[in-house]
C-alpha cells in the first residue's frame, strides 16, 4: 500500500458505521472540504427484509450476517448464566437490529453527567440539559398519529423546543420546528386493546401527564415512539436515515466488511500527546493502512471502542502487557465502568379472545396471514414495533413517608458499606440522589404483548402480556477488555449483574409494584381469572423483596443497553474522554458512541446515542 497516495489519505477516519458513526458521517460530510473515510466490519444491509421489516427483527439476533454475537463470562449474580449480547455488524450498527423504542432521559440526569466532568465545562461542549436538549430533537422527525389514536393511547404533546413562549400555538405544534432529522419516529397505527388498557392504567395511577416526553421533566408515561417509518412500515435506522443519503457525496468514502485493527501514532508526540497518523484494518487476508490528516473518531460501540483503544496501546498497562501490547498511554478507565439495564416482571394470561403475539408464534396459518398482509401494503403487526407501552416510575410514588425514610436509610447504609473508587463514588452519589428524588424515575416499566419464560421451546397455550420493570440506574459495574493482540478475538465481557445489593432491592420493589398495577381495573379486566403466570410459581402479587431475588437471579434479562466503557468523565474520576470526546493523552483521537455515556439514562439509550452523535458533530464542526 502506497501511503503517499492521496487516495489513501483522509481528513477524518470514522471507525464504525453504526448508530453514532453513520450520523457523524452524514453531518461531517456536509462540508465538501473534508475527505472522510468510514470503516465497518459489516455490510450494507439496508435492503434486507429482516432489517427493514420491524416484525422480523428476531431473525437478526444470533445471526452472524448481522450480529457480532458477543456473550458474557458466566455471571455470578445471575446463577452463572452466560448472557448473549448482540451488537449490530452492518450499516446502522445496533440501530439496525434493535427493538426501536425511543425513550428520552431527564433534565437532572444530564446535569449530573455534566458534573462528572469536573472543571472541563467549555461553553460549546456542555453536557448538561441546556447543552444537549436541542439534539434530542434534531435526529428525528415525529410522525404524529391521528387525534383519535392520540386520545386512545394518551400520547404526550410534543412541542417545539425553541419557540420560546410556553403558551404559543407554535409551541403546541407537535415539535415541527426542531424535529426534522432523518430518523422517523412513529406510534402504533392500529392501537391494540392492551395498549389502550396500559394508557388507561397509567392515567388511573395518576401519572400520565400528557407532557412532552422530550422536555426532560417527565415522570409517568403512556405510549412512546418507535424508530419506525409508519408511512413505509419499515425500520428507521442510522444506516438508512443517515449513511445511505450521504453516499451521494463525493467526499465520503465507505469501506464495508473491513475489520479495524488499530490506530498508529507518530513517533513524536505533540505537547506530550499522542498524534494518530494511520489506521490499520484487514480486508479478508490483506492488511491495509490509511493515513489521517486531522481526526480519528472511534464509533465502534461499547465493546468495540475500548477494544480498538487497547489494541492501539491505550488502556491499563498491566492488561496491555498481558495481551502482548506495548502501552503508549496508561489510561485505567478504558474498558471499565461497564453497565447495563436489567429487567424482570411477570407474564400474565389474558382473556382468550385478546390476540397477542403468542397467536402467530403458535399458529403457522396466522403467521402466514400476517406476512401476506405486510406484503400487500407494508401494514399489519409486522409493520409495528413490539413495545410502545412505557412508564417511568419512582419508588417514592408508592411509598408512605415512613417507607420513604426507611428506603433512604437503607440506601445510605448500603452505600456506606460498599467501598468504591473515587469515580464510582461520584456516580453512586448521583444515583442516590435520583433514588431519593420523588421527581426522578428509578425504573422504566413497560408492557409487551407476548409471553416470556416459557418452560419449553414452544409457546405455552394461552395469550399473555408481560409487564417488566427495568432498573434505571444500576449500581453494579463490570468491564470489557481484550485478552489477545488479535483483533479477531472477542473481548472478555463481565457485567457483574446484580452484584450490588441495592440493585436486587430496588428492582424487586418495582416488581412488587407491578403486582399492584395488575390489580387496577383497567388492566385486571383483561386478565383471565385463574389464568397462568410465568415464570412458573411466581406470585403475581409478590409482596416481599425476599420472595423476588431468586427469580431475578434465574430469569432477569438484559435490555441490551451496555454503555460506559470509554466514559466521559474527568480523568481524575477514571474517565477516558473529555467533554469534546477526545481521548485523554491524545491530540486527535475521539470516541463517539454508547461507550462514552458515563451513567445509563433512566430508560432506553438509543436517543442518547443519537443526541450525543449530533452534539459530537457540532463540537467537531466548531459550532
Ligand atoms: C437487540 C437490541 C435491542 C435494543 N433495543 C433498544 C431499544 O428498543 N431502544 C433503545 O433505546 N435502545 C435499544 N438498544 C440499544 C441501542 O440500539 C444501542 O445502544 C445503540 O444502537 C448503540 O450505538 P453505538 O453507536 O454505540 O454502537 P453500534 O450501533 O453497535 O455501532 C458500532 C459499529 O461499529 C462497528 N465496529 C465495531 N468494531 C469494529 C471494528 N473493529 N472494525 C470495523 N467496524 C467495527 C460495528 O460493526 C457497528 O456497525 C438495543 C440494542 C440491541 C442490540
Amino acid at each position: 500500500m502506497n501511503l503517499n497516495s492521496p487516495h489513501d489519505t483522509f481528513d477524518v477516519i470514522i471507525i464504525g458505521a453504526g448508530t453514532a458513526g453513520s450520523l457523524l458521517a452524514a453531518r461531517l460530510s456536509s462540508n465538501p472540504l473534508l475527505r472522510i473515510l468510514v470503516l465497518d466490519a459489516g455490510q450494507n444491509r439496508n435492503g434486507d427484509a429482516n432489517v427493514r421489516v420491524p416484525g422480523l427483527s428476531r431473525h437478526l439476533l444470533g445471526n452472524p450476517s448481522y450480529d457480532w454475537q458477543f456473550q458474557t463470562a458466566p455471571e455470578p449474580g445471575l446463577n452463572g448464566r452466560v448472557i448473549q449480547q448482540p451488537r449490530g455488524k452492518l450499516w446502522g450498527g445496533s440501530s439496525a437490529i434493535n427493538s426501536h423504542a425511543l425513550v428520552y432521559p431527564s433534565r437532572s440526569y444530564h446535569d449530573a453527567w455534566s458534573s462528572l466532568l469536573g472543571n472541563d465545562r467549555k461553553e460549546k461542549a456542555r453536557w448538561d440539559w441546556d447543552g444537549v436538549r436541542v439534539y434530542y430533537r434534531r435526529f428525528q422527525t415525529l410522525q404524529m398519529p391521528s387525534e383519535d389514536i392520540r386520545r386512545q393511547l394518551k400520547i404526550g404533546i410534543f412541542r417545539s423546543e425553541d419557540a420560546g413562549n410556553e403558551d404559543s400555538e407554535q409551541e403546541q405544534d407537535l415539535g415541527k420546528e426542531d424535529c426534522h432529522g432523518g430518523i422517523q419516529a412513529s406510534f402504533p397505527v392500529t392501537p391494540h386493546v392492551l395498549q389502550k388498557a396500559w394508557a388507561d392504567a397509567i392515567q388511573d395511577l395518576g401519572y400520565n401527564t400528557l407532557k412532552d416526553p422530550i422536555d426532560g421533566d417527565v415522570l409517568g408515561g403512556s405510549t412512546t415512539a418507535n424508530a419506525i417509518d409508519s408511512a413505509k412500515g419499515e425500520r428507521s435506522h442510522a444506516g438508512v436515515a443517515f449513511l445511505e443519503p450521504s453516499t451521494k457525496r463525493e467526499n465520503l468514502f465507505i469501506r464495508s466488511g473491513v475489520l479495524v485493527e488499530k490506530i498508529q501514532f507518530d513517533e513524536n508526540e505533540q505537547d506530550g500527546k499522542l498524534v494518530a497518523t494511520t489506521v490499520r484494518y484487514s480486508e479478508g487476508h490483506e492488511d491495509v493502512t490509511v493515513r489521517v490528516r486531522q481526526e480519528v473518531i472511534i464509533c465502534a460501540g461499547t465493546f468495540g471502542s475500548p477494544k480498538v483503544l487497547e489494541l492501539s496501546g491505550i488502556g491499563q498497562r498491566e492488561r496491555l502487557a498481558a495481551a502482548g501490547i506495548r502501552c503508549l498511554r496508561d489510561l485505567p478507565g478504558v474498558g471499565e465502568n461497564l453497565q447495563d439495564h436489567l429487567n424482570f416482571g411477570p407474564s400474565v394470561e389474558v382473556h382468550g379472545d385478546i390476540e397477542t403475539m403468542d397467536v402467530p408464534a403458535r399458529d403457522r396459518g396466522v403467521a402466514e396471514a400476517i406476512k401476506r398482509l405486510y406484503e400487500a401494503g407494508n401494514k399489519g403487526p409486522l409493520a409495528e414495533g413490539s413495545a410502545y407501552s412505557f412508564s417511568y416510575s419512582s419508588l417514592q410514588m408508592f411509598n408512605s413517608q415512613d417507607e420513604e425514610q426507611e428506603l433512604a436509610a437503607l440506601v445510605d447504609k448500603t452505600l456506606q458499606d460498599t467501598s468504591t473508587a473515587k469515580g464510582l463514588r461520584a456516580q453512586y452519589e448521583i444515583i442516590r440522589r435520583m433514588i431519593l428524588d420523588p421527581g426522578e424515575a428509578t425504573a422504566t416499566v413497560f408492557m409487551t404483548r407476548k409471553q416470556r419464560y416459557t418452560p419449553s421451546s414452544k409457546p405455552a397455550p394461552g395469550n399473555y402480556m408481560t409487564v417488566l420493570a427495568m432498573l434505571s440506574y444500576p449500581f453494579s459495574r463490570g468491564s470489557s477488555h481484550i485478552t489477545s493482540a488479535s483483533s479477531r478475538i472477542s473481548p472478555e465481557i463481565k457485567f457483574n449483574y446484580l452484584q450490588h445489593p441495592l440493585d436486587v432491592e430496588l428492582l424487586s420493589r418495582h416488581v412488587i409494584h407491578i403486582g399492584h398495577m395488575l390489580t387496577l381495573p383497567s388492566l385486571s379486566a383483561h386478565l383471565k381469572p385463574d389464568g397462568n403466570t410465568f415464570p412458573d410459581g411466581f406470585p403475581r402479587q409478590a409482596k416481599e423483596v425476599r420472595d423476588i431475588g431468586g427469580y431475578l437471579r434465574q430469569f432477569a434479562a438484559t435490555n441490551y443497553h451496555p454503555a460506559g466503557t470509554c466514559a466521559m468523565m474527568s480523568e481524575e474520576l477514571g474517565g477516558v474522554v473529555d467533554a469534546c470526546l477526545k481521548v485523554y493523552g491524545t491530540a486527535n483521537v475521539r470516541v463517539c458512541d454508547a461507550s462514552v455515556i458515563p451513567i445509563l439514562p433512566r430508560g432506553n439509550i438509543l436517543s442518547t446515542v443519537y443526541a450525543l452523535a449530533e452534539k459530537g458533530a457540532d463540537i467537531l464542526k466548531g459550532l
